[in-house]
């Protein structure tokens, strides 16, 4: 903000001259005065950037003023000038929201400078916050999420429908299959996104001290809390709240979350204050919470509250040539962040992306094709640069997948030999089967060696 707009409301003629000529020496202060609290509220529609207001006016005391302009524009900054010291009146003012108490001392005009400079700073940093937050907006727009396969466009859709209100969506799917991503696309999409998008692992939070951190708490409310603390559902007012790994959330804090959706309201740890929330909801989770709450580890009545609008990512090796275009997107990505020429993809290296099951997903997917740009020679990526390390057992997938008993015995010795450095002697012995016919199957190309 370059240009401030002040209204001045004070009774007395030669107080207010004083200041006007000393706002007025910075050219940016544009300054209203108005000597009663009739005359300044007829006004108020036009909303100044700050106000200046006398405590003792003759017409209204200045907390009945005070509560007028914060009732209709709370975030308006008000500076309280008075003519006695007196801490009550200061502390009941500032607990009404005035920016600041200032007495007319010798001291008021130097405190009444430095509090509009940090008015002044403060809109330049919302101002700022603003168009960041408008960047974030346009880069979570749908763009970068990548993939046209029929199961992402579903959930394209879905997304589009979740945006547009502000229904409680349930994110499902295996690790790394861009469950975050998607609840960042709900965010910046809807009309929550001029607020935070507040995120939450419930997982990495140890659960003694996840309730404090979701529902804040007081001073001393218990050992350790030796300060205030907002909880994320208070930071995520307005905005959204996402809720990530809620499958591990413990069955107490189950209870507890039940009653915050039902009521609307947080209560802080040590306090008897409820306070009133505002804020969506988004869960994720890579669990079947369906199953979770069979076997006891969920409680039925979060879940149907938290069902709302599912969300099922599809697992990367059902969503066919989207891992081609996946893999060329990092790849470029990449390339494009390090300075790389560009690189190709060996049409063997394509189709072994393509035959393998990505426990990991995309974001394995990502990992690994960023090592093998690195790894690659002479701009070409071969087979030999790609590196599947996986936690995960590949055969764990392979058995989930349902292949045809053939399709199955070909993924298990290619794996074996994959494993075992294409030694065939090994693999024959380890799997019981004769070397002639492993070497049979090789040259008949019924299964592919690297
Ligand atoms: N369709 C996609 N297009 C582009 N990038 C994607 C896509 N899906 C996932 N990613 C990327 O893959 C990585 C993992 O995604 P994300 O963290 O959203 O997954 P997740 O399902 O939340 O994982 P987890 O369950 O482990 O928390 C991120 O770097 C994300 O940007």
């Amino acid at each position: 903000m370059s240009l401030m707009r002040i209204f001045l409301v004070e009774d007395s003629i030669p107080y207010a001259k004083l200041l006007m000529h000393h706002l007025g020496l910075n050219p940016d202060n544009e300054v209203e005065h108005f000597s009663d609290a009739a005359s300044f509220l007829k006004q108020l529609h036009k909303v100044p950037d700050c106000i200046l207001l006398d405590y003792s006016l003759p017409d209204l005391s200045g907390i009945d003023v005070l509560k007028r302009i914060k009732s209709q524009h709370s975030d308006l900054p008000v500076l309280i000038v008075s003519g006695q010291e007196d801490v009550g009146t200061a502390v009941d003012l500032l607990r009404e929201g005035a920016y600041d108490y200032i007495v007319k001392d010798v001291n008021a005009k130097d405190r009444i400078w430095k509090a509009l400079n940090n008015i002044r700073e403060n809109a330049r940093l919302r101002k700022e916050i603003d168009v960041l937050r408008e960047e974030v907006n346009l880069k979570y727009d749908f763009s970068n999420i990548i993939g046209g396969s029929p199961g992402l466009k579903k959930v394209f859709k879905l997304i589009e429908k979740a945006a547009q209100t502000n229904i409680t969506v349930s994110i499902t799917g295996e690790t790394g299959t861009g469950k975050e991503l998607v609840a960042k696309a709900i965010h910046y999409n809807s009309k929550f996104r001029r607020k935070p998008l507040v995120s939450i692992n419930i997982a990495a939070i140890p659960s003694e001290l996840l309730e404090s951190e979701l529902f804040g708490h007081e001073k001393g409310a218990f050992t350790g809390a030796v300060s205030k603390r907002i909880g994320k559902f208070e930071e995520a007012d307005g905005g959204t709240i996402f809720l990530d790994e809620i499958g591990e959330m413990d069955v107490n804090l189950q209870a507890k979350l039940l009653r915050v959706l039902q009521e609307k309201e947080v209560t802080r740890l040590g306090s008897n204050k409820a306070v009133k929330i505002n804020t969506r909801i988004l869960v994720a989770t890579h669990r079947d919470l369906k199953e979770e709450v069979r076997i006891g580890n969920f409680r039925e009545d979060l879940y149907y509250r938290l069902l709302g609008l599912p969300i099922h990512l599809p697992p990367l090796r059902e969503r066919g040539g989207d891992i081609m275009m996946l893999a060329k997107h990092f790849l470029q990505d990449f390339c494009r962040e390090n300075d790389f020429g560009d690189i190709r993809i060996s049409p063997e290296a394509q189709q072994r992306l393509l035959s393998y099951p990505w426990p990991g997903n995309v974001r394995e997917l990502k990992a690994i094709m960023e090592l093998a740009a690195v790894l690659c020679d002479s701009g070409v990526i071969e087979e030999k640069d790609l590196n599947f390390n996986s936690v995960t057992d590949e055969m764990d997938t392979l058995v989930s997948e349902g292949l045809s008993l053939k399709e199955y015995n070909r993924r298990l010795i290619e794996h074996y030999l994959r494993k075992n450095d294409n030694n065939v002697v090994e693999v024959a012995k380890r799997l019981d089967i004769g070397k002639s016919t492993l070497y049979r199957m090789i040259k008949n190309k019924e299964i592919n060696i690297n």
